[in-house]
């Protein structure tokens, strides 16, 4: 059995956080989402990282990890540390960000002597998840180590869901209006979290499989998870976590701030 390994998604832009910098580096009480993620999957016991950074920030990505290495201390003083490789991730979508990062998965394992084989627990998360606890990473992993090749962590939805028709505009309003359609069972249905883990193979073939069917950034999936169904492959759950919250808005960045002041 081989350690699992990580792709970071850092790739996106902190537009919705109100700041003209990349969403990763945007900090959380002093410390960059980057970092608190990175050291999140290193807590709970991932051997090596891949960050997908964006295409011009790679080298200002990498100063967070000197030596290309991300280091733990104890709280006895003792350290250890795992290695991150930083590369340019894509502008054109998450899912060709992480292709980029699946081939440095190869480089990474191949300079530093690591097992990368078909059955390696691979995961992806979002840096935007900076928060998420190392137990709800484990039980991500431990699920993929114990045979299921594809891992999701998911929350019930709590607000009930209508699915709408076309927007019609109104002048008077100055905003458009949508007709519902339906009421969803929600009963059935749940919120999708990062990280997701992967059987290396399951994840490797999913993605050439997209890129074999021409899926580009219109079509392109929003998960990874996703992919493996498109590609035909089962895909099961495991219970997320409210931590495990994706920092988009600044109205995440202030809830996620209390949350550290009351750890
Ligand atoms: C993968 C994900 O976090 C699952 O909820 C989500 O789809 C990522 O979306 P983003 O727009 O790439 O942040």
């Amino acid at each position: 059995m081989s350690t699992a390994l990580a792709v970071l998604t850092a790739a996106g832009s902190g537009t919705r956080l109100g700041g003209d910098g990349p969403k990763a580096l945007v900090e959380l009480a002093g410390t960059t989402l980057l970092e608190r993620s990175a050291r999140g999957l290193a807590q709970a016991g991932v051997a090596g990282i891949v960050v997908t950074a964006p295409a011009d920030q790679v080298d200002t990505f990498a100063t967070y990890f000197p030596d290309g290495r991300i280091t733990l201390t104890s709280e006895q003083g003792e350290s250890c540390s795992i290695p991150v490789l930083v590369v340019a991730g894509s502008s054109a979508s998450r899912q060709a960000s992480v292709a980029l990062g699946l081939d440095a998965l190869e480089t990474l394992t191949e300079t530093h002597g690591m097992c990368l084989d078909a059955s390696t627990p691979v995961l992806v998360h979002d840096a935007a998840r900076a928060l998420t606890p190392p137990d709800a990473i484990r039980r991500v992993i431990a699920a993929v180590t114990l045979g299921y090749n594809a891992v999701i962590p998911v929350l019930p939805v709590t607000d009930t869901l209508k699915q709408v028709g076309d927007s019609t505009a109104s002048a008077h309003l100055g905003i458009g209006l949508r007709p519902v359609m339906a009421t969803i069972d929600r009963s059935a249905l749940v919120s999708v979290q990062t990280p997701q883990g992967f059987a290396w193979s399951t994840l490797r073939e999913a993605h050439e499989s997209a890129r074999t069917r021409g899926a580009n950034e219109r079509t392109a999936a929003t998960d990874d998870a996703g992919l493996v169904e498109d590609a035909g492959g089962q895909v099961m759950t495991v219970p997320g976590d409210l931590l495990s919250m994706k920092v988009t808005t600044r109205l995440d960045l202030a809830l996620a701030t209390l949350l550290l002041d009351q750890s």
